[in-house]
């Protein structure tokens, strides 16, 4: 009776099956360059890594988390204390021009390695076909497991995001690493790696015409501007869109792991948008980092950063469905963040700040400046978090719309995009950096 029960519900079948297939502990150590080291038993690939350690408040959505663009490079801690009881779903949805053609947020793990306090092996939802050691493990991602995940939070809270190795198998009993011998992906150009390498097109029947910069779009970022009917055509971080602009309607600047010095040179071919061009541009996380460097402020590294999807923002102006004074719960993910410098360049004002640290979580052009510019630290699409803000993208499809309306295309401009049908992906084109 209960044999046939268990057929009948292939996701509770699979999850008790993970179960009876445990296998014996394989020991791991996760070691900081500070000195620190933690024992606990290994899960997902039997492999030794480098990364930077970042820990994240999210209680949800792991899925998403580990396959965001922007944790390329980094061991991710989650403070939740069980992570994978839900399993992880397929990771392809149907490629049609109408969607991005993953579920996640982008078609593989990125995220160098995983840190949690208890990984469930029995797992159950009804779209789950894996477990997240069988995921890690396909995905050639390392993860721990039994280790004090409070305590490493707490020490990253107050030394900040530290250097680390996760040692794995016989890896795990050696010495820690020597402080010269740990890989820096700060020093990188990550946005380079995970970046398209060629211009694609989503949608292209869309009543509007947007341009993407992608530093590593996620997901749902490109799907949101879709469902509003958007066409959205996808360009490397660095393609010079001022050779381009006048043939659409609107300019997206997408997140993007690292440093945003890397992007330097994204800046300032958005300084000369900037000046030239007055159509709507919205940006986020390494895209309004993007925008604020090319309005003249300066990004700098925060201790430990925001990472998760409980963090309340305050806004300090009203635009589209952002009203100011209120305060929106937002899921962020990022180590840089804009400075606040007072006065602010000309044409700008902050548009929110943090309610846990003041920081910038945004900023717009002024009313006066004839210009519709946002950028947020924040993430509005939300896949995973809370959806607070996602109307913000209703804003400025809204925008693009009015302003073709009242001005209608300019085309001096031609360029040959191939169809989104061509490219199935949104996907990362190496393996995770820094294995060891
Ligand atoms: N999610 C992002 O776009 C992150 C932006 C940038 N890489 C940071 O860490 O601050």
């Amino acid at each position: 009776m209960f044999c046939r029960y268990i057929v009948r519900v292939p996701h509770l079948y699979r999850g008790l099956a993970t179960h009876a297939n445990s296998v014996v502990a394989v020991p791991a150590t996760l070691h900081l360059k500070t000195g620190q080291s933690f024992h606990g038993k290994s899960f997902g690939a039997p492999k030794s890594i480098y990364g930077e350690t970042v820990f994240s408040t999210s209680i949800t959505s792991y899925t998403e988390s580990m396959t965001d663009p922007s944790y390329r490079g980094q061991i991710l801690v989650f403070t939740t204390p069980m992570i994978g009881n839900y399993g992880v779903p397929s990771n392809t949805a149907p490629f049609d021009s109408q969607d991005v053609g993953v579920i996640p947020e982008s078609q593989n793990i990125q995220a160098a390695a995983v840190v949690v306090g208890d990984v469930a092996e029995k797992f159950s939802h009804y779209t789950a076909v894996e477990s997240i050691a069988a995921w890690c493990k396909r995905n050639n991602v390392p993860g721990i497991t039994g280790v004090d995940t409070r305590a490493i939070t707490r020490l990253l809270r107050d030394q900040g995001t530290t250097l680390g190795r996760l040692a794995v198998g016989a890896d795990a009993a050696l010495p820690a690493p020597g402080s010269s011998e740990y890989w820096d992906p700060s020093k990188e150009n990550l946005v380079d790696q995970v970046s398209t390498l060629t211009p694609y097109t989503l949608n292209p029947r869309g009543s509007i015409k947007i341009a993407v910069l992608d530093f590593g779009a996620k997901a749902n970022i490109l799907r949101s501007l879709v469902r509003r009917d958007a066409a959205v055509t996808v360009f490397p971080w660095n393609y010079d869109f001022n050779a381009v602009r006048d043939e659409y309607d609107g300019l997206f600047l997408t997140n993007g792991p690292g440093d945003p010095g890397h992007c330097m040179e994204a800046a300032l071919k958005l300084r000369r948008t900037l000046d030239e061009w007055n159509k709507p541009i919205f940006g986020i996380c390494m895209g309004h980092q993007i925008i604020g460097m090319a309005a003249g402020l300066d990004a700098y590294r925060m201790t430990f950063g925001n990472r998760g999807h409980n963090q309340p923002v305050l806004a300090l102006a009203s635009a589209g469905s952002i009203k100011a004074g209120r305060v929106y719960v937002t899921s962020q993910n990022h180590q840089y963040a804009l400075k606040l410098q007072d006065p602010f360049p000309q044409g700008w004002e902050p548009f929110f700040i943090n309610c846990n640290d003041s920081s910038i979580e945004g900023i717009k052009s002024t009313t006066d400046s004839g210009k519709k510019v946002w950028g947020v630290q924040f993430h509005p699409e939300s896949a995973g978090g809370p959806l607070d803000t996602i109307e913000m993208f209703t804003d400025f499809v809204s925008e693009c719309q009015a302003h073709k309306a009242q001005f209608g295309y300019t085309t001096t401009t031609t360029t040959k995009v191939k169809d989104a049908l061509d490219i199935p992906k949104v996907a990362p084109r190496v393996a995770v950096a820094g294995a060891a």
